[in-house]
C-alpha cells in the first residue's frame, strides 16, 4: 500500500496549475512503494508520477534527491527527470505535503532477476557512480554503522522474538564493525537501495531507475556489496555465483573495482546485510500491525548476513581474481 495522503482532483488540478502540463486527464494511486504516496497523472503533456513525501523523508534533503535525478538523467542516465514548476522550482505542496512531479518511466521490475539482469543492472550502477561523479550536492549516510547502533538500540532488547541468539550474535558484529569497517575507499554519490524493485526493464534491457531516496554519500564498493545482496540471493536463501559473477563483471566492465575495494567487499557485503536486517527488524517490533507502512521479514537479511560472516574473499561472490 503507498498511497497514504489521498488527494482530490480538485486540489490535483489546482496543484497542475503551477506546471506547464496541460489539463489533468486523470490520476490513480499506486500501490507499490513503501515510503511515500505515488499517483500516475494522464495530463495534456503525457504521464507522469506525482510523489507526496511523507513523514519518512526530510524536506531538507529533497533538493539533494530531486537534484540527483536531474543531475543524472541529463547525463544520460535512465532514470526519471523531475519536472520544473513554472517557477523553476522542483518542490511544490500539496495536501500539506511536499509534492514533486517526475517522468514516468516503461518497465518491469525483475520479481526472480536472471544472471544477464544482474550484468546489466551492475553496469547501471556503475554508470551512476560515474555520472554523479560531479553532481555539487552531498548528504551523508544516516544509514551507515553509527545509524544501525541507533537502530539496534532501539530493537535489541526485543530482537529475541524475531530470532533467539541474535542479541549476542549482532553485539558481537558490532564490535568488529568498530576496527574492521574500512576508513576510505573511493566515495561518491551512492543509490543505497537499488533493490529489483527499484530497477525497470523491458526484457533483459535495462529501461530505468527509480526511488533515489535513500542516496547518499558513502564508498561505491558499499552499493555493490548491497546490489549483492538485493539481486543474487535465491528464494531459498543460497547465493548464486553465476549471478553475483554477472553483476560484479557487468559493474567492472564499466567502472573496475581496486584490490582494495576487492579485499573490503566481504566486510561491506556483511554490514550492508546487517543495515538491511536492522531496518526490517526495528519496523517489525515498533510499527503496529495495520499501520500504513508496509513491513518486510527480517529474517531474509538475517540468512544473507550469516552467509557473509562465513566469506573469506571476494571470489566467493564470483569476483575473477586479479
Ligand atoms: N518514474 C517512474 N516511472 C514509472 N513508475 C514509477 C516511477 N517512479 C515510481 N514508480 C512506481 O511507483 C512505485 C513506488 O515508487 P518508489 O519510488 O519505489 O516509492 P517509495 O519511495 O514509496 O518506495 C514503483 O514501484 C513504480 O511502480
Ligand atoms: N529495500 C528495502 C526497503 C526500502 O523500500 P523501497 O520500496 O523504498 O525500495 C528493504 O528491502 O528492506
Amino acid at each position: 500500500m503507498a498511497v497514504y495522503t489521498d488527494i482530490t482532483e480538485t486540489e490535483l488540478s489546482v496543484f497542475l496549475t503551477g506546471y506547464d502540463l496541460g489539463e489533468l486527464r486523470s490520476y490513480r494511486g499506486i500501490a507499490e512503494g513503501s515510503e511515500n504516496s505515488n499517483f500516475v497523472l494522464h495530463t495534456g503533456k503525457g504521464e507522469f508520477i506525482l510523489t507526496l513525501y511523507e513523514k519518512r523523508v526530510e524536506e531538507a534533503d529533497l533538493p539533494f534527491f530531486l537534484g540527483l535525478m536531474q543531475h543524472l538523467a541529463l547525463k544520460g542516465i535512465t532514470c526519471p527527470l523531475p519536472v520544473a514548476r513554472s517557477d523553476g522550482s522542483l518542490i511544490g505542496r500539496l495536501a500539506g505535503r511536499p509534492a514533486a512531479i517526475i517522468t514516468f518511466l516503461e518497465g518491469i521490475w525483475p520479481r526472480r532477476p536472471t544472471a544477464p539482469q544482474c550484468r546489466e543492472v551492475g553496469k547501471a550502477l556503475a554508470g551512476m557512480h560515474l555520472a554523479s561523479a560531479d553532481f555539487t550536492l552531498s548528504r551523508p549516510n544516516a544509514l551507515s554503522v553509527e545509524g544501525w547502533r541507533k537502530l539496534w538500540a532501539g530493537a535489541r532488547e526485543r530482537s529475541g522474538e524475531v530470532d533467539t541468539g541474535l542479541k549476542e550474535e549482532i553485539d558481537r558484529d558490532f564490535e568488529l564493525f568498530a576496527h574492521a569497517w574500512p576508513a576510505d575507499l573511493p566515495s561518491g554519490v551512492i543509490h543505497a537501495d537499488l533493490f529489483p524493485d527499484n530497477v525497470f526493464f523491458l526484457g533483459d534491457k535495462l529501461s530505468g531507475l527509480i526511488d533515489f531516496y535513500f542516496a547518499c554519500n558513502d564508498f561505491y564498493a558499499y552499493d555493490v556489496a548491497t546490489c549483492l545482496n538485493a539481486w543474487c540471493f535465491e528464494k531459498d536463501g543460497a547465493f548464486n555465483i553465476t549471478k553475483g559473477a554477472a553483476l560484479l563483471s557487468g559493474y567492472e566492465s564499466v567502472r573496475p573495482l581496486s584490490g582494495r575495494e576487492k579485499d573490503a567487499l566481504p566486510v561491506l557485503a556483511r554490514g550492508s546485510a546487517l543495515r538491511f536486517t536492522l531496518t526490517r527488524l526495528y519496523d517489525w517490533l515498533t510499527i503496529p500491525d495495520g499501520a500504513l507502512v508496509q513491513k518486510r521479514d527480517p529474517m531474509e537479511f538475517v540468512r544473507r548476513w550469516r552467509f557473509h560472516r562465513q566469506v573469506v574473499s571476494a571470489t566467493e561472490y564470483g569476483l575473477i581474481p586479479a
